[in-house]
């Protein structure tokens, strides 16, 4: 996939089929609309490209009440091109774009300057200046200008449209399940390993600390997981939350991946979220934490042997 990370950057296109969103998550919806988009472009014979901004206009406009993301931009990108998606603007968002009506957008982005040949979005599509812009819009000024609209309806999940802002309420609700399904793939999120108090591997689970995470965390608890390392994916047990049985409430993302030793101390280190299995509890012995710690590892490994020999049927079918 050919990334530009300006529009100055688009000088060889022809023509394409666009799309226009923040895709945050690529979910299930994502993914109806981009097959769209992809199998558009190809009848067409031009390339697809997504408009994407980056940072999200929301948090430009008010960034205490953004939401966090669910995905960080390096994995949207891995995600639209695993979708087939030629081409990806990541539009740097400025105050210039933010003050752009629904018809300059049109016109100077889509028109003059992708040589939009057709437009594929969900039917809950804004655009422009306040969002003024709505699918009736787009749908006029394409038929303006002989360019083809694709309105691609919602995917539905127990009777509902699929959205990121669905799929970040369930994960701070603990309905980590439903999540999983309307994203089509476990939640995923990185961090940068740090050192925390010492004491995992006087524990026998040393446990990767996770600082600086771009997207949004689950409810706290315990999680069964999965770690990609090094050309390999590791069982993991998540920890997310405070250590109540050693005085400490402060709240921590704590990773322990199993088959694994080595230094991870400042790596960037992805962790998927598989399965919620309990509550962090506060122990009256290092003694009991440490036999709970054994069963919750137990668990994941169950979880994990699973959750391979599903993925593998599901690749054979
Ligand atoms: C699978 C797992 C389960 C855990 N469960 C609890 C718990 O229920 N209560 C608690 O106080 N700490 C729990 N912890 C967190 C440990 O207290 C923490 O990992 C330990 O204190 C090491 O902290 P450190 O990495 O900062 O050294 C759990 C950690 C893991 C990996
Ligand atoms: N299996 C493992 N899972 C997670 N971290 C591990 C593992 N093996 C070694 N490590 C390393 O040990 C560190 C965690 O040890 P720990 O005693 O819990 O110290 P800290 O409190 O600094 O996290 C990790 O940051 C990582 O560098």
């Amino acid at each position: 996939m050919i990334i530009y990370r300006e529009l100055d950057e688009i000088q060889d296109l022809k023509g394409c089929v666009v799309s226009v969103g923040n895709f945050d998550g690529v979910h299930r919806g994502h993914a109806r609309l981009l097959d769209v988009l992809c199998q558009t472009a190809q009848k067409l014979g031009v390339p697809s490209l997504v408009v994407t901004f980056h940072p999200h206009p929301a948090f430009l406009l008010s960034p205490d009440r953004a939401p966090p993301p669910l995905t960080w931009l390096d994995r949207k990108l891995t995600l639209l091109s695993h979708a087939g998606v030629d081409r990806t603007l990541v539009y740097p968002t400025n105050q210039q774009l933010l003050e752009m009506s629904p018809e300059q957008f049109f016109q100077e982005i889509l028109v003059t300057r992708l040589k939009a040949r057709a437009i594929v979005e969900g039917a809950d599509f804004r655009f422009g200046k306040d969002r003024a812009g709505d699918i009736s819009l787009l749908k006029l000024m394409c038929s303006r200008q002989g360019i083809d609209c694709h309105v691609v309806p919602p995917v539905l999940f127990n009777e509902e449209p699929v959205s990121s802002s669905r799929i970040r309420q369930c994960l701070l609700d603990g309905k980590l399940r439903d999540a999983t399904a309307m994203l089509g793939r476990p939640f995923r999120t990185v961090g940068r390993v740090v050192r925390g108090a010492g004491r995992g591997s006087h524990l026998g689970f040393p446990t990767a600390n996770l600082n600086d995470v771009p997207t949004l965390l689950p409810r706290e608890g315990i999680y069964a997981g999965i770690v990609p390392l090094q050309g390999r994916l590791y069982p993991a047990a998540i920890s997310l939350g405070g250590n109540p049985t050693f005085e400490e409430c402060q709240r921590k993302f704590e990773v322990y991946i199993l088959d694994f030793t080595g230094n991870l101390y400042g790596h960037l280190l992805e962790v998927e979220f598989i399965e919620y299995l309990r509550e962090i509890r506060r122990y009256e012995s290092v003694d009991a934490l440490i036999a709970q710690m054994n069963d919750d590892v137990s668990q994941v490994r169950t979880i994990f042997e699973r959750y391979v020999a599903q993925a593998k049927s599901d690749h054979a079918a």
